[in-house]
């Protein structure tokens, strides 16, 4: 059988040796969808490093892909935020989508027809076949979010991270980005998404991860994120609003 996409018990990850999320236990297998839902600074990204194996596992016990996350480094797909990119770089679409393929493949090696193929695919599966030779930086926020979704599925990954893939993302982007989502998940491969919209996780996800400086909860979506989970992990102040929304009304 196939080794979990992860697997964490009793996980805590941070900085310098010093926590900033503790008592993480995760369960993930193939296909499956988990939401890392909680605010600001509640070690959504930092969790996200781990699994890339670009933070130390300070405790606990967790594998990446049946190996240690150091060791898994390069086998997660990965889609940062996009604002944490340089947009002014020159650089086509073509060339960052051709990027997924090098690290497969090793840069030295010259492109061939199939990785050319694979990416003319990938773009055309996020509906951007035709802006290939545009310029990265001059597409919009949720048309790049598209492109770096494009440079992460060219590589095949069984496990596909996200950071926050809708922040800033319009409503066409979006709904691209969603289905791909969905046809990945069907084929087997596991997908984690930060987000900090209950309608997000309710909508995209099977499982969902519940955190702010420790674990509060995990489970199935339907069960995990109730009013009363929600509070404990936000606060007594946290209050769930229509649409999905969270709002938190500072004390
Ligand atoms: N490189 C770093 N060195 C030290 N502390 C860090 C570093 N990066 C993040 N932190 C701290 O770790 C905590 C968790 O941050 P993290 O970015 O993981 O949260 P997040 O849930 O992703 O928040 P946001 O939604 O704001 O991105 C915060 O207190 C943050 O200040």
């Amino acid at each position: 059988m196939a080794a979990a996409a992860l697997s964490y018990t009793g996980v805590g990850v941070g900085y310098q040796g010093t926590p900033v999320l503790t008592g993480v236990d995760l369960e993930l297998a193939a296909g499956q969808r988990l939401a890392l839902v909680g605010p600001n600074g509640a070690g959504k990204s930092t969790l996200i490093k781990s699994m890339l194996g670009l933070t130390r596992i300070l405790s606990g016990t967790a594998t990446v892909l049946g190996r240690a996350p150091a060791r898994a480094r390069g086998l997660a797909g990965y889609v940062p935020q996009t604002d944490t990119l340089d947009a002014d770089f020159p650089v086509s679409v073509r060339q960052v989508v051709m990027m997924g393929r090098y690290r497969q493949l090793g840069w030295w090696r010259p492109v061939r027809a199939a990785d050319r193929r694979a990416v003319d695919e990938a773009l055309e599966r996020v509906g951007l076949a035709d802006r290939a030779r545009h310029r990265f930086g001059a597409l919009s926020g949720g048309q790049r979010q598209r492109v770096l979704l494009a440079r992460s599925i060219v590589a095949q990954p069984r496990l596909l991270l996200l950071d926050e893939p809708f922040n800033g993302v319009d409503a066409v982007s979006q709904e691209a980005i969603v289905r791909v989502l969905r046809e990945l998940s069907a084929a087997g491969t596991a997908l984690v998404l930060s987000t900090h919209d209950l309608a997000v996780a309710r909508d995209l996800a099977d499982l969902v991860c519940l955190i702010n400086g420790r674990q509060w909860a995990v489970g199935p979506v339907a069960e995990t994120l109730t009013a009363e989970t929600l509070r404990r992990a936000y606060g007594s102040a946290a209050v769930e609003v229509a649409g999905g929304r969270l709002v938190v009304v500072e004390p």
